[in-house]
């Protein structure tokens, strides 16, 4: 039988802190809390509990993956530019031990070439980018399905 409410972390990675400030033709000129409100209201829907993390230091969203499984059934991570060279986050993936989904805001497979190469993707049970804040209930609706909580 499954819990009454799954538990979903939210990591976002470098430079969200800043989200408003950066470009809106790609990232809309929302801010991060704008952004998390959205996501909990989208989880609260499927009946899940999102937890929400942000940082700017690899090496802490390293330990936030090392420890995710502590307190979350899922996983939704955006780490940014990392998600396009960081081998230590993709190692550190590999062992957090719940399934991920990899969210971009922006269309990283239309945008520059760097952009377009993934360190994470193979190790995620989806990915889902070029939608905007929509992405996010994209996101935990596969989640939803893959837990086995569609309401
Ligand atoms: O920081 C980001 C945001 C991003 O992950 C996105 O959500 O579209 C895309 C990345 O290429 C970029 O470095």
């Amino acid at each position: 039988m499954s819990p009454a409410r799954a538990r979903v972390a939210v990591m976002h990675g470098v430079n969200f802190d800043v989200l408003e400030r950066r470009s809106p033709e790609h990232y809309g000129g929302i801010t991060l809390t704008d952004l998390e409100v959205r996501i909990k209201l989208f989880g609260r829907e499927l009946g899940f509990e999102t937890i929400f993390s942000q940082t700017n230091h690899e090496g802490e969203f390293c330990e936030q993956l090392h420890r995710v499984a502590d307190n979350a059934d899922a996983l939704i991570l955006n780490p940014g530019a990392w998600t396009h060279y960081s081998y230590a986050i993709r190692d550190a993936l590999e062992v957090a031990g719940v399934p991920a989904v990899e969210v971009h805001l922006s269309a990283v497979d239309e945008r520059e070439e760097w952009r377009r190469r993934s360190v994470i993707r193979d190790l995620c049970i989806a990915t889902v980018q070029g939608k905007g804040v929509e992405g996010y209930r994209e996101a935990l609706e596969i989640i939803a399905r893959a837990l086995g909580f569609e309401r």
